[in-house]
């Protein structure tokens, strides 16, 4: 059997707090198979080493090397997180057209495959992720590996005039060809790449799926929405009702229902309009005023990048605002964390919650939104409250979907989550429970990998 070798930005280090939902998939998807996760530490130091740190949990060897200061600036809070994450969720009023980041961002990329053609052997399944190594494939082919190298996007991909409006596009964009698999989470972005292979890039879409690059080579694309592993989710929203950090939230409710919202702190995941919704629902629905007390968690996220350090002065004031003009002395209707809880602790806030809001204005999956309905009593479960525009929404039908910028919409929605018959709130939970069991974080690997290796024989 091929040995499964996974890239990734940020790796899932034992021990350390999972940041994320692809550092969550990943571990989840090599757990089961064991194999080789190579990666960034975490860690930047002053100059660029040849150092590589080995870590072993199991059957899986982990081979992480430290970025230096200048590169990780340029390369992860530049290039991947000031240019390409806004241009890759629609943001092209925030995109950062600075072109030394983006040799910063070649840079790296070509470390990652100096490191990574000394490990490699001819039958691995190399299966490299994310937005931050795109031309990944190209740096390894010009050091002669001859491995299968597939690539898996977890972030939308947007409309191909919006990828061409970024200037030297092709660098980037025009790399994935290389691969021999291309992953995207949903059948609408895998279209839009196609469009831009056929607009853009110089190739041809023989079929759905079946594409040529601009030197007429065959590669492949398709799309594999990525999963949760559902039994261990559940499991351990059961187990945790029972821990004391749950039971506290429990007591501090006095019989009130929550809402719960958990996003990384970034401005892709809507969160100020999420509050503005909410305020607007308290505005909106004076009946049901004291009833439900709106938890917000929101983890700190990419603190080295200007626009996510406005986003949480903006939320800060807010969370205040809407506060200091709905709370009574016995309720305070916002409570903001930013915070970060395990797994361990935040399925059993999942479970107690009768509402989730997952409402970002674009999403690759949202992950969240799966681990809320994995964590739901059957007998009691809570509504999902979910934007259109997350990956999530083309597979959680019966979730009530909404217009994240629709403020009213959204309001409303929360009303109806929050008054909903128990009935109804069980089978929209069962059609969602049926998608994720049947279609979970195994499913995701087993398909992607046996994709990229019937794309060629070794
Ligand atoms: O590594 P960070 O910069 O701290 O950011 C965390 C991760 O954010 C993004 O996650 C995406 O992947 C999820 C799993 O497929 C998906 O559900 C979500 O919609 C995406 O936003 C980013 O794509 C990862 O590279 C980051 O590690
Ligand atoms: O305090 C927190 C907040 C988030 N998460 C996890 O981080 C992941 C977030 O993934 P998602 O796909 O929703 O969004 P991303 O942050 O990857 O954009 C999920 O597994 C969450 O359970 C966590 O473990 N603790």
């Amino acid at each position: 059997m091929s040995r499964l070798v996974v890239v990734s930005n940020r790796v899932a280090l034992p021990g350390a707090d999972q940041a994320g939902g692809l550092a969550v998939a990943l571990n989840a998807a090599l757990q089961e198979t064991g194999g080789l996760w190579f990666g960034w530490s975490g860690r930047t130091v002053r100059e660029a080493s040849a150092t590589v740190h080995e870590q072993r949990d199991g059957d899986i060897r982990y081979l992480t090397i430290d970025l230096s200061r200048d590169d990780f600036d340029g390369y992860y809070n530049g290039f991947a997180n000031r240019t390409l994450w806004p241009l890759l969720h629609f943001r092209p009023d925030l995109v950062d057209y600075n072109r030394e980041t983006q040799a910063a961002y070649r840079r790296v990329n070509a470390q990652f495959a100096d490191h990574l053609a000394k490990q490699l052997r001819p039958d691995d399944l190399v299966w490299i992720h994310d937005y931050h190594l795109m031309p990944l494939a190209e740096e390894l082919r010009a050091r002669g590996v001859e491995s299968r190298l597939g690539f898996f996007l977890h972030v939308p991909l947007p409309s191909a005039d919006l990828v061409a409006a970024l200037p030297s596009h092709e660098r980037p964009f025009g790399a994935l060809s290389a691969y021999d698999l291309l992953g995207f989470q949903t059948e609408r972005d895998l279209e839009r790449y196609q469009d831009y292979l056929r607009l853009y890039a110089g190739g041809k879409v023989l079929r759905k799926g079946v594409l040529l690059d601009r030197d007429g080579r065959e590669f492949h694309a398709a799309a594999f929405p990525i999963g949760i592993d559902t039994p261990h989710i559940a499991n351990l929203a059961v187990a945790a009702m029972r821990k004391p950090g749950v039971k506290r939230l429990q007591a501090s409710l006095a019989g009130r229902a929550l809402a719960i919202g958990v996003d990384r702190l970034d401005y892709s995941k809507g969160i100020p309009e999420r509050f503005r919704a909410f305020a607007n629902y308290l505005d909106r629905h004076p009946d049901q005023r004291g009833k439900l007390t709106y938890l917000q968690i929101a983890p700190v996220s990419r603190g080295g990048v200007s626009e996510y350090r406005e986003l949480r002065r903006e939320l800060e004031q807010l969370a205040g605002h809407i506060n200091g003009g709905h709370a009574e002395p016995d309720w305070t209707p916002v409570r903001y964390v930013n915070r970060n809880h395990p797994h361990a602790t935040l399925t059993g806030f999942y479970r107690m919650a009768r509402i989730a809001l997952v409402t970002p204005l674009r999403d690759g999956m949202n992950l969240v939104a799966k681990e809320y309905v994995a964590a739901q009593d059957p007998d009691d479960p809570g509504v999902l409250v979910l934007s259109s525009f997350a990956g999530a929404a083309r597979e959680l039908h019966s979730a009530l979907q909404v217009n994240p910028y629709d403020i009213d919409g959204v309001a409303d929605a929360i009303a109806t989550a929050a008054t909903m018959p128990l009935a109804e709130r069980r089978e929209r939970w069962r059609a969602m429970m049926d998608r994720i069991s049947h279609y979970d974080i195994h499913r995701w690997r087993r398909e992607f990998l046996s994709a990229l290796a019937a794309t060629r024989s070794t």
